[in-house]
Protein backbone atom coordinates (compact mmCIF):
# COMPACT_ATOMS: atom_id res chain seq x y z
CA UNK A 1 0.00 0.00 0.00
CA UNK A 2 1.09 3.69 -0.94
CA UNK A 3 0.75 4.77 2.63
CA UNK A 4 3.72 2.55 3.52
CA UNK A 5 5.75 4.92 2.44
CA UNK A 6 4.18 8.09 4.37
CA UNK A 7 5.84 9.70 7.60
CA UNK A 8 3.94 8.49 10.73
CA UNK A 9 2.16 12.13 10.51
CA UNK A 10 0.53 11.20 7.36
CA UNK A 11 -0.08 7.43 8.30
CA UNK A 12 -1.97 8.33 11.63
CA UNK A 13 -4.23 10.12 9.24
CA UNK A 14 -4.53 8.44 6.19
CA UNK A 15 -3.06 5.03 6.90
CA UNK A 16 -5.68 2.13 5.69
CA UNK A 17 -8.30 3.84 4.16
CA UNK A 18 -9.28 5.56 0.51
CA UNK A 19 -12.67 7.80 0.48
CA UNK A 20 -12.76 6.36 -3.11
CA UNK A 21 -13.94 3.13 -1.77
CA UNK A 22 -16.99 4.32 0.94
CA UNK A 23 -18.92 6.95 -1.38
CA UNK A 24 -16.23 9.82 -1.06
CA UNK A 25 -16.93 10.18 2.78
CA UNK A 26 -13.69 11.64 4.26
CA UNK A 27 -13.65 9.87 7.68
CA UNK A 28 -14.50 6.03 7.68
CA UNK A 29 -17.66 5.18 8.16
CA UNK A 30 -19.34 3.39 10.83
CA UNK A 31 -20.10 0.01 10.13
CA UNK A 32 -22.83 -0.16 13.69
CA UNK A 33 -23.40 -3.86 12.80
CA UNK A 34 -23.45 -6.99 14.82
CA UNK A 35 -23.57 -8.99 11.71
CA UNK A 36 -23.42 -9.50 7.57
CA UNK A 37 -25.81 -10.39 5.33
CA UNK A 38 -24.99 -13.12 2.72
CA UNK A 39 -26.49 -13.30 -1.37
CA UNK A 40 -27.18 -17.22 -0.90
CA UNK A 41 -26.43 -20.13 1.57
CA UNK A 42 -23.51 -21.02 -0.65
CA UNK A 43 -21.91 -17.46 -0.54
CA UNK A 44 -22.28 -17.64 3.43
CA UNK A 45 -20.81 -21.44 2.96
CA UNK A 46 -17.68 -20.12 1.02
CA UNK A 47 -17.06 -17.26 3.47
CA UNK A 48 -17.00 -19.47 6.33
CA UNK A 49 -15.12 -21.78 4.76
CA UNK A 50 -11.99 -18.98 3.84
CA UNK A 51 -12.70 -19.47 0.21
CA UNK A 52 -14.48 -16.15 -0.52
CA UNK A 53 -13.58 -12.84 1.24
CA UNK A 54 -15.82 -10.72 2.87
CA UNK A 55 -17.38 -10.40 6.59
CA UNK A 56 -19.63 -12.95 8.64
CA UNK A 57 -20.15 -11.72 11.84
CA UNK A 58 -18.59 -8.52 13.57
CA UNK A 59 -16.57 -10.76 16.72
CA UNK A 60 -14.63 -12.36 13.51
CA UNK A 61 -14.24 -8.85 11.49
CA UNK A 62 -15.95 -5.33 10.92
CA UNK A 63 -14.99 -3.14 8.70
CA UNK A 64 -14.39 -0.25 10.48
CA UNK A 65 -12.54 -2.77 12.82
CA UNK A 66 -10.56 -3.28 9.87
CA UNK A 67 -9.53 -0.09 8.86
CA UNK A 68 -8.00 0.63 12.34
CA UNK A 69 -6.33 -2.54 12.20
CA UNK A 70 -4.33 -1.54 9.17
CA UNK A 71 -3.92 2.10 9.95
CA UNK A 72 -1.84 0.49 13.36
CA UNK A 73 0.30 -2.05 11.54
CA UNK A 74 1.21 0.66 9.02
CA UNK A 75 1.60 2.91 11.79
CA UNK A 76 4.07 0.40 13.64
CA UNK A 77 5.83 -1.01 10.26
CA UNK A 78 4.40 -4.16 11.05
CA UNK A 79 2.46 -7.11 8.37
CA UNK A 80 -0.57 -6.98 10.28
CA UNK A 81 -2.39 -5.58 13.58
CA UNK A 82 -5.36 -6.83 15.69
CA UNK A 83 -7.77 -4.59 17.63
CA UNK A 84 -9.53 -6.01 21.54
CA UNK A 85 -11.89 -4.40 23.55
CA UNK A 86 -9.00 -3.15 26.23
CA UNK A 87 -5.43 -3.76 26.66
CA UNK A 88 -5.83 -6.54 28.87
CA UNK A 89 -8.20 -8.25 26.27
CA UNK A 90 -5.01 -7.71 23.45
CA UNK A 91 -2.38 -9.35 26.10
CA UNK A 92 -3.82 -12.07 27.56
CA UNK A 93 -4.62 -12.90 23.89
CA UNK A 94 -1.07 -12.72 23.21
CA UNK A 95 0.48 -14.90 25.58
CA UNK A 96 -2.45 -17.43 25.62
CA UNK A 97 -1.61 -17.74 21.79
CA UNK A 98 2.35 -18.38 22.81
CA UNK A 99 2.16 -20.71 25.45
CA UNK A 100 0.94 -23.70 26.69
CA UNK A 101 1.37 -25.69 30.21
CA UNK A 102 5.05 -26.31 31.02
CA UNK A 103 6.27 -23.16 29.17
CA UNK A 104 7.57 -19.91 31.06
CA UNK A 105 7.35 -16.28 30.00
CA UNK A 106 10.63 -13.78 31.38
CA UNK A 107 9.24 -10.31 31.96
CA UNK A 108 10.65 -7.15 32.37
CA UNK A 109 11.33 -6.41 35.92
CA UNK A 110 7.92 -4.75 35.85
CA UNK A 111 4.94 -4.91 34.55
CA UNK A 112 1.28 -3.19 34.87
CA UNK A 113 -0.51 -4.77 37.92
CA UNK A 114 -3.33 -6.48 35.86
CA UNK A 115 -0.60 -8.27 33.68
CA UNK A 116 0.77 -9.51 36.70
CA UNK A 117 -2.56 -10.91 37.86
CA UNK A 118 -3.20 -12.43 34.14
CA UNK A 119 0.70 -14.16 34.55
CA UNK A 120 -0.32 -15.47 38.00
CA UNK A 121 -3.20 -16.78 37.01
CA UNK A 122 -2.16 -18.36 33.89
CA UNK A 123 0.68 -20.15 36.49
CA UNK A 124 -2.04 -21.18 38.84
CA UNK A 125 -5.02 -22.80 36.31
CA UNK A 126 -2.33 -23.91 33.49
CA UNK A 127 1.00 -23.98 34.81
CA UNK A 128 2.49 -21.37 32.29
CA UNK A 129 5.09 -19.80 34.78
CA UNK A 130 6.54 -16.69 34.40
CA UNK A 131 9.91 -14.89 35.97
CA UNK A 132 11.28 -11.49 36.19
CA UNK A 133 14.72 -9.65 35.46
CA UNK A 134 15.84 -6.58 34.80
CA UNK A 135 17.17 -6.94 31.49
CA UNK A 136 20.10 -4.90 31.81
CA UNK A 137 23.33 -6.90 30.17
CA UNK A 138 23.35 -9.98 27.61
CA UNK A 139 24.18 -12.21 30.44
CA UNK A 140 21.25 -10.95 32.77
CA UNK A 141 19.07 -12.14 30.18
CA UNK A 142 21.06 -15.11 29.08
CA UNK A 143 21.14 -16.15 32.69
CA UNK A 144 17.12 -15.88 33.16
CA UNK A 145 16.25 -17.95 29.82
CA UNK A 146 15.49 -21.19 29.96
CA UNK A 147 14.69 -24.32 27.75
CA UNK A 148 10.80 -23.81 28.60
CA UNK A 149 11.15 -19.70 27.85
CA UNK A 150 8.49 -19.43 25.09
CA UNK A 151 8.15 -15.61 25.39
CA UNK A 152 10.38 -12.36 26.14
CA UNK A 153 7.04 -9.82 27.57
CA UNK A 154 8.51 -6.93 27.84
CA UNK A 155 7.09 -2.89 28.88
CA UNK A 156 9.50 0.01 28.66
CA UNK A 157 9.28 2.36 30.04
CA UNK A 158 7.21 -0.02 32.53
CA UNK A 159 4.65 1.28 34.55
CA UNK A 160 5.18 3.16 37.03
CA UNK A 161 8.71 2.94 38.05
CA UNK A 162 9.28 4.45 34.09
CA UNK A 163 12.30 2.27 34.15
CA UNK A 164 13.23 1.46 30.24
CA UNK A 165 14.69 -1.74 28.66
CA UNK A 166 16.86 -1.84 25.90
CA UNK A 167 15.06 -3.10 23.14
CA UNK A 168 17.97 -3.79 20.99
CA UNK A 169 20.17 -5.58 23.71
CA UNK A 170 16.61 -7.71 24.51
CA UNK A 171 15.99 -8.69 20.74
CA UNK A 172 20.18 -9.84 20.30
CA UNK A 173 19.58 -12.06 22.91
CA UNK A 174 15.77 -13.53 21.66
CA UNK A 175 17.38 -14.01 17.87
CA UNK A 176 19.49 -16.23 20.05
CA UNK A 177 17.57 -18.68 21.62
CA UNK A 178 14.27 -18.27 19.19
CA UNK A 179 11.85 -16.72 21.46
CA UNK A 180 9.37 -14.07 20.39
CA UNK A 181 9.57 -10.52 21.91
CA UNK A 182 6.52 -9.24 23.05
CA UNK A 183 6.57 -5.34 23.48
CA UNK A 184 3.67 -3.38 25.75
CA UNK A 185 4.17 -0.31 24.01
CA UNK A 186 1.48 1.55 25.94
CA UNK A 187 3.84 4.43 27.27
CA UNK A 188 5.20 5.24 24.86
CA UNK A 189 2.44 5.47 21.59
CA UNK A 190 3.71 4.35 18.74
CA UNK A 191 4.71 8.04 17.82
CA UNK A 192 7.13 7.70 20.19
CA UNK A 193 8.73 4.06 19.88
CA UNK A 194 8.38 1.36 17.59
CA UNK A 195 9.38 -1.67 18.83
CA UNK A 196 8.97 -3.85 15.45
CA UNK A 197 11.66 -1.68 13.43
CA UNK A 198 13.96 -2.21 16.33
CA UNK A 199 13.27 -6.19 15.63
CA UNK A 200 10.91 -7.26 17.96
CA UNK A 201 7.65 -9.63 17.31
CA UNK A 202 4.58 -7.98 18.38
CA UNK A 203 3.40 -5.18 19.94
CA UNK A 204 0.53 -4.36 22.23
CA UNK A 205 -0.89 -1.38 23.46
CA UNK A 206 -3.53 -0.47 25.52
CA UNK A 207 -5.49 2.36 22.96
CA UNK A 208 -7.70 3.58 26.36
CA UNK A 209 -4.16 5.31 26.86
CA UNK A 210 -2.43 8.12 24.32
CA UNK A 211 -3.70 6.19 20.61
CA UNK A 212 -7.94 6.89 22.22
CA UNK A 213 -6.78 10.08 23.61
CA UNK A 214 -9.65 11.29 25.01
CA UNK A 215 -10.57 9.27 27.84
CA UNK A 216 -13.98 7.85 25.96
CA UNK A 217 -12.44 4.17 24.92
CA UNK A 218 -11.41 1.31 26.42
CA UNK A 219 -9.89 -0.72 23.83
CA UNK A 220 -6.19 -2.77 23.03
CA UNK A 221 -4.21 -3.62 19.73
CA UNK A 222 -1.85 -6.20 18.36
CA UNK A 223 0.90 -6.06 15.93
CA UNK A 224 2.90 -8.75 14.29
CA UNK A 225 3.43 -10.86 11.23
CA UNK A 226 0.84 -11.77 9.38
CA UNK A 227 1.05 -15.40 10.31
CA UNK A 228 0.99 -14.46 14.24
CA UNK A 229 -1.87 -11.90 13.71
CA UNK A 230 -4.08 -14.07 11.52
CA UNK A 231 -3.70 -17.17 13.78
CA UNK A 232 -4.65 -15.04 16.65
CA UNK A 233 -7.74 -13.69 14.82
CA UNK A 234 -8.54 -17.28 14.64
CA UNK A 235 -8.00 -18.62 18.07
CA UNK A 236 -7.64 -16.43 21.39
CA UNK A 237 -9.19 -13.78 19.51
CA UNK A 238 -12.37 -15.26 18.10
CA UNK A 239 -12.89 -17.68 20.38
CA UNK A 240 -12.40 -16.00 23.85
CA UNK A 241 -13.91 -12.92 21.83
CA UNK A 242 -12.81 -9.84 23.52
CA UNK A 243 -13.60 -7.99 20.97
CA UNK A 244 -13.86 -3.80 19.77
CA UNK A 245 -17.14 -2.64 19.35
CA UNK A 246 -16.85 -0.67 15.94
CA UNK A 247 -17.86 2.89 17.77
CA UNK A 248 -14.68 2.24 19.56
CA UNK A 249 -12.61 1.78 16.72
CA UNK A 250 -14.27 4.39 14.93
CA UNK A 251 -13.11 6.65 18.04
CA UNK A 252 -9.79 5.41 17.78
CA UNK A 253 -9.83 6.18 14.24
CA UNK A 254 -10.31 9.77 15.42
CA UNK A 255 -7.95 10.05 18.04
CA UNK A 256 -4.74 8.31 16.27
CA UNK A 257 -5.31 11.57 13.88
CA UNK A 258 -3.99 13.80 16.15
CA UNK A 259 -1.48 11.71 18.15
CA UNK A 260 1.99 13.29 16.85
CA UNK A 261 0.29 16.41 17.88
CA UNK A 262 -0.47 15.31 21.43
CA UNK A 263 2.18 13.33 22.05
CA UNK A 264 4.56 16.29 21.25
CA UNK A 265 2.65 18.98 23.66
CA UNK A 266 2.35 15.72 26.20
CA UNK A 267 6.33 15.75 25.77
CA UNK A 268 7.74 18.91 26.09
CA UNK A 269 4.63 19.71 29.10
CA UNK A 270 6.07 16.68 30.91
CA UNK A 271 9.89 18.19 30.59
CA UNK A 272 8.57 21.09 31.88
CA UNK A 273 7.08 19.70 34.75
CA UNK A 274 9.82 17.47 35.42
CA UNK A 275 12.27 20.03 35.48
CA UNK A 276 9.85 21.69 38.19
CA UNK A 277 9.47 18.46 39.82
CA UNK A 278 13.18 17.86 40.67
CA UNK A 279 14.08 21.33 42.32
CA UNK A 280 11.46 21.05 44.81
CA UNK A 281 11.92 20.37 48.45
CA UNK A 282 9.29 17.76 49.14
CA UNK A 283 11.02 15.48 46.30
CA UNK A 284 12.83 12.32 46.98
CA UNK A 285 13.62 11.17 43.36
CA UNK A 286 12.10 11.46 40.14
CA UNK A 287 11.97 8.76 37.79
CA UNK A 288 11.78 10.45 34.29
CA UNK A 289 13.79 9.04 31.12
CA UNK A 290 14.16 12.16 29.36
CA UNK A 291 16.11 13.63 32.76
CA UNK A 292 20.04 13.43 31.39
CA UNK A 293 21.14 12.62 34.56
CA UNK A 294 18.67 9.66 34.49
CA UNK A 295 21.00 6.80 34.29
CA UNK A 296 19.20 5.40 31.08
CA UNK A 297 18.81 8.38 29.58
CA UNK A 298 21.07 7.31 26.40
CA UNK A 299 18.58 4.18 25.88
CA UNK A 300 15.45 6.50 25.84
CA UNK A 301 18.06 8.53 22.97
CA UNK A 302 18.18 5.20 21.00
CA UNK A 303 14.81 4.11 21.47
CA UNK A 304 12.54 6.96 21.51
CA UNK A 305 12.12 9.70 19.80
CA UNK A 306 11.15 11.53 23.25
CA UNK A 307 10.81 11.09 26.54
CA UNK A 308 7.10 10.83 26.41
CA UNK A 309 4.20 12.15 28.67
CA UNK A 310 4.80 9.79 32.00
CA UNK A 311 6.81 11.12 35.36
CA UNK A 312 6.97 9.18 38.17
CA UNK A 313 8.25 10.24 41.63
CA UNK A 314 9.16 9.63 45.52
CA UNK A 315 8.06 12.11 47.82
CA UNK A 316 9.53 12.94 51.63
CA UNK A 317 7.39 10.73 53.21
CA UNK A 318 4.97 7.42 53.52
CA UNK A 319 1.61 6.69 51.99
CA UNK A 320 -0.28 8.77 54.22
CA UNK A 321 2.04 11.93 52.92
CA UNK A 322 1.58 10.60 49.06
CA UNK A 323 -2.28 10.43 49.65
CA UNK A 324 -2.04 14.17 51.18
CA UNK A 325 -0.48 15.34 48.08
CA UNK A 326 -3.06 14.00 45.86
CA UNK A 327 -5.94 15.14 47.97
CA UNK A 328 -4.89 18.63 48.12
CA UNK A 329 -5.08 18.85 43.91
CA UNK A 330 -7.68 21.35 42.35
CA UNK A 331 -7.36 21.28 38.82
CA UNK A 332 -5.29 17.64 38.17
CA UNK A 333 -7.67 14.47 38.42
CA UNK A 334 -6.73 11.52 40.71
CA UNK A 335 -7.38 8.48 38.76
CA UNK A 336 -6.31 5.66 36.96
CA UNK A 337 -5.26 5.46 33.28
CA UNK A 338 -2.82 7.77 31.02
CA UNK A 339 -2.41 9.54 28.01
CA UNK A 340 -5.90 11.84 28.38
CA UNK A 341 -5.98 15.26 27.99
CA UNK A 342 -6.71 15.74 30.98
CA UNK A 343 -3.39 15.80 33.71
CA UNK A 344 -4.11 12.58 35.48
CA UNK A 345 -2.44 11.21 38.64
CA UNK A 346 -2.38 8.29 40.92
CA UNK A 347 -0.69 6.78 43.87
CA UNK A 348 0.53 2.86 42.55
CA UNK A 349 1.22 0.95 45.29
CA UNK A 350 -2.91 0.85 46.39
CA UNK A 351 -4.43 1.80 42.73
CA UNK A 352 -2.95 0.29 39.46
CA UNK A 353 -0.47 -1.95 41.37
CA UNK A 354 -2.52 -2.77 44.29
CA UNK A 355 -3.59 -6.41 43.36
CA UNK A 356 0.72 -7.10 43.28
CA UNK A 357 1.80 -8.35 46.36
CA UNK A 358 3.74 -6.12 48.68
CA UNK A 359 6.94 -8.02 48.98
CA UNK A 360 6.29 -8.34 44.59
CA UNK A 361 5.98 -4.60 44.37
CA UNK A 362 8.59 -3.82 46.31
CA UNK A 363 10.93 -5.55 43.82
CA UNK A 364 9.50 -3.98 41.13
CA UNK A 365 10.61 -0.68 42.79
CA UNK A 366 7.19 0.54 43.68
CA UNK A 367 7.57 1.91 47.04
CA UNK A 368 4.61 3.41 48.94
CA UNK A 369 6.09 7.30 48.75
CA UNK A 370 5.74 7.00 44.69
CA UNK A 371 3.23 8.95 42.53
CA UNK A 372 2.71 8.32 39.04
CA UNK A 373 1.64 11.88 37.03
CA UNK A 374 0.16 11.62 33.39
CA UNK A 375 0.96 15.04 31.60
CA UNK A 376 -2.07 16.14 29.89
CA UNK A 377 -2.16 18.91 27.48
CA UNK A 378 -3.23 22.32 30.04
CA UNK A 379 -1.36 24.56 29.72
CA UNK A 380 2.13 23.59 31.58
CA UNK A 381 2.40 26.83 33.84
CA UNK A 382 -1.04 25.93 35.23
CA UNK A 383 -0.48 22.06 35.86
CA UNK A 384 2.75 23.03 37.86
CA UNK A 385 0.91 25.72 40.03
CA UNK A 386 -1.77 23.43 41.14
CA UNK A 387 0.86 20.25 41.37
CA UNK A 388 3.82 22.95 43.54
CA UNK A 389 0.34 24.47 45.90
CA UNK A 390 -0.12 20.31 46.47
CA UNK A 391 3.19 19.50 47.25
CA UNK A 392 4.45 22.15 49.37
CA UNK A 393 2.41 20.79 51.91
CA UNK A 394 4.77 18.42 52.46
CA UNK A 395 7.60 21.11 53.02
CA UNK A 396 5.32 23.44 55.16
CA UNK A 397 4.73 20.08 57.62
CA UNK A 398 8.29 19.79 58.08
C1 LIG B 1 -7.47 -0.57 36.58
S1 LIG B 1 -5.98 0.25 36.92
C2 LIG B 1 -5.25 0.70 35.52
C3 LIG B 1 -5.34 1.35 34.32
C4 LIG B 1 -4.09 1.55 33.48
N1 LIG B 1 -3.57 0.34 32.95
C5 LIG B 1 -3.02 2.33 34.24
O1 LIG B 1 -1.92 1.89 34.41
O2 LIG B 1 -3.30 3.40 34.67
Amino acid sequence: MANEEKKIETTVIHGGYDSKNHNGSLTPPLFQTSTFTFETAEQGERRFAGAEDGFIYSRLGNPTVRTLEERIALIEGAEAGLAFGSGMAAVSAVLLALTKSGDHILCSKGVYGCTFGLLELMNEKYNITHSFSNMDSEQAIEDAISFDTKVIYVETPINPTMALIDLELVVKVARKYNVPVVVDNTFSSPYLQQPIKLGCDIVIHSATKYIGGHGDVIAGLVVGKAEFINNVAMTTKKDIGGIISPFDAWLLLRGLKTLPVRMDRHCSNAAKIAELLKQHEGIEELYYPGDPNNPQYEIMKKQMKQAGGLISFTINGGKEEAQRVLNELKLIKIAVSLGDAETLIQHPATMTHAVVPEEERKKMGITDNMIRLSVGLEAWEDIWSDLKQALDVLVLKK
